[in-house]
């Protein structure tokens, strides 16, 4: 079974008929890198793929920069489980895709039409950057889009596939796009390619070594899913897709709400190990609660101690944030929190409910992580919940201290509804902690510090962590048990999205 969990959508037949001069130049370019398995469509193949059979319209196909060439890039509409989406795919067979001026103005039109149209657009990259040939005229139209990338923000859904060298230009539109999409050992994402890195620098590295999928989904954060074959990273968009508005404002796609999946839920009440040293497995919890169907990871290896996901609950398309005890306990550092605030702030642009569970020890403490500034990177957090005015709704399952607890979706951060288990704990600092730095100097003259320790931290659990105080005081909305989280969601998601039509 392949990462996505998934079926494998068939691949569309190739298209027939007479084969124009350029059709054969692009066979011929990647007939060429063939022996790799890997990259043998062609742009337009590629666009007819991601979308429903059928549906692909390119759009000025006779658009062309001169000498048979065509503009560098198919640019057309589709759809995708019949919403529309607007397709830009980069053609390796001229020049390695490099932008030139005229490809720079296609992908421009394109982009110009889904923010006025209002839908989605899928970028497919497999391009060498600006065209060295065209000069200042290549970086005139690779900043125009670079512009619309931006403009498309607050507007419409941006999604990029990598699929072949991205360099310079075709690195940047990706990372000004929501979601970037890698196929291993494929595609790859750099400033320069390796010829030009070795005269600037000496350093002897492989376009994988500088840009591969390993050091963009795990290490740099630079894209959020590796797949590892094209029609994957087709799958994987059609399904992303699946789970969003066609633009800021549109209909949320809404399915028939599944309950959650019957042994999971089951399990909820003993799933959680009562010491929060204990780890466990949040995706187990969240199989308890959400709706048991389709689901999208992102970023499931960059930052692991955070999910972040996209499901559904009562049939709406949620996303999903949560702490996973598994990886580092679950803590906060920069990296989780960027990826945790950039993920919310998406899910605000574009209206899509917010569900946090929590079970986190903290921000991680230390000169590395104060280095790498995690201070600015938590205000990202903090900053992204406030601003989302989609629905938020938080559930504390186990212990949840400091500013941690008050990034994760808290109260103060507004979100509309938020419980905790009963077994769970709120507080400045965990019990260790705070009766180490609240009783330094009875536990220095005690006889057994080990057993006063331990005492003074039951009664801080009693007296200051317990959930019931901070229920008491309005700030927690209600202590519930497990197995009530879902009905209690689902019951706040109804209310907050006016009934069932979102
Ligand atoms: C703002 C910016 O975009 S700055 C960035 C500018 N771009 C770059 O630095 C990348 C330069 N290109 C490269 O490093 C490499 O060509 C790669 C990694 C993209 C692709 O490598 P390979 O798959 O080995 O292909 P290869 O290097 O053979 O290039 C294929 C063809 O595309 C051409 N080409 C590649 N990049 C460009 C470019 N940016 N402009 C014009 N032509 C280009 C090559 O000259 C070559 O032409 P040819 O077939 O006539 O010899």
């Amino acid at each position: 079974m392949s990462k996505l969990d998934r079926p494998v959508v068939a691949e569309t037949t190739a298209p027939t008929g007479q084969r124009t001069v350029l059709t054969q130049r692009r066979e011929d370019r990647f007939a060429r890198v063939e022996p790799k398995g890997k990259r043998v469509h062609t742009a337009r193949e590629r666009a007819e793929m991601l979308v429903d059979e059928g549906s692909f319209v390119e759009m000025t196909p006779m658009r062309s920069a001169g000498a048979g060439t065509g503009s560098g890039v198919v640019a057309g509409w589709g759809t995708t489980d019949g919403h529309s989406v607007v397709v830009v795919s980069h053609d390796a067979a001229v020049a390695s895709g490099a932008i030139g001026a005229v490809m720079a103005e296609s992908i421009q039109k394109a982009q110009r039409f889904a923010i006025d149209k209002g839908y989605p657009i899928v970028y497919i990259n497999d391009s060498g950057g600006a065209r060295i040939h065209d000069g200042i005229f290549a970086l005139h139209g690779c900043g125009g889009i670079f512009a619309l990338n931006i403009e498309a923000q607050s507007r419409i859904p941006q999604i990029s596939l990598i699929l072949g060298p991205c360099a310079g230009a075709a690195a940047y539109s990706p990372a000004l796009t929501d979601w970037t999409i890698m196929v291993k050992e494929q595609g790859q994402m750099f400033l320069t390619g390796p010829d030009i890195v070795k005269a600037a620098t000496g350093e002897d590295a492989t376009a994988e070594d500088i840009g591969g999928s390993a050091l963009h989904t795990k290490v740099s954060g630079v894209a959020h899913l590796e797949v590892d074959s094209e029609q994957e990273a087709f799958y994987a968009t059609r399904l992303l897709l699946s789970f969003l508005p066609t633009h800021k404002g549109g209909a949320q796609k809404r399915h028939d709400p599944v309950p959650a999946n019957p042994g999971a839920a089951a399990a909820l009440p003993t799933l959680v190990p009562e010491k929060s040293s204990v780890v466990f497995d949040m995706n187990k919890l969240l199989d308890g609660v959400l709706d048991n169907g389709a689901r999208l990871e992102l970023m499931p290896e960059h930052a692991p101690s955070i999910l972040t996901l996209f499901a559904r609950l009562d049939g709406h398309a949620v996303g999903v944030l949560a702490n996973q005890p598994n990886a580092r306990g679950g803590i906060l550092d920069s990296k989780a929190s960027v990826k945790a605030a950039r993920f919310v702030e998406f899910c605000g642009r574009f209206d899509l409910p917010v569900l946090t569970f929590v079970d986190v020890p903290g921000f991680l403490p230390g000169t590395v992580e104060e280095g790498r500034g995690v201070i600015t990177h938590g205000a990202k957090l903090l900053k992204a919940y406030v601003e989302t005015k989609s629905p938020k709704l938080t559930v504390v399952v186990r212990k949840s201290y400091g500013g941690a607890y008050i990034a994760m979706g808290s109260a103060s951060l507004g979100a509309d509804a938020n419980w905790a288990w009963s077994n769970s704990e709120i507080a400045v600092m965990g019990p260790g902690g705070a009766v180490a730095l609240l009783h330094r100097r009875a536990l220095k003259e005690a006889e057994e510090p080990t057993v006063l320790r331990d005492q003074l931290a039951a009664v801080y659990r009693e007296e200051v962590a317990r959930p019931y105080l901070a229920a008491e005081a309005g700030i927690v909305d209600d202590v519930i048990h497990p197995e009530e989280t879902r009905e209690r969601m689902v019951a706040a998601m109804r209310m907050l999205t006016h009934g069932s039509a979102v």
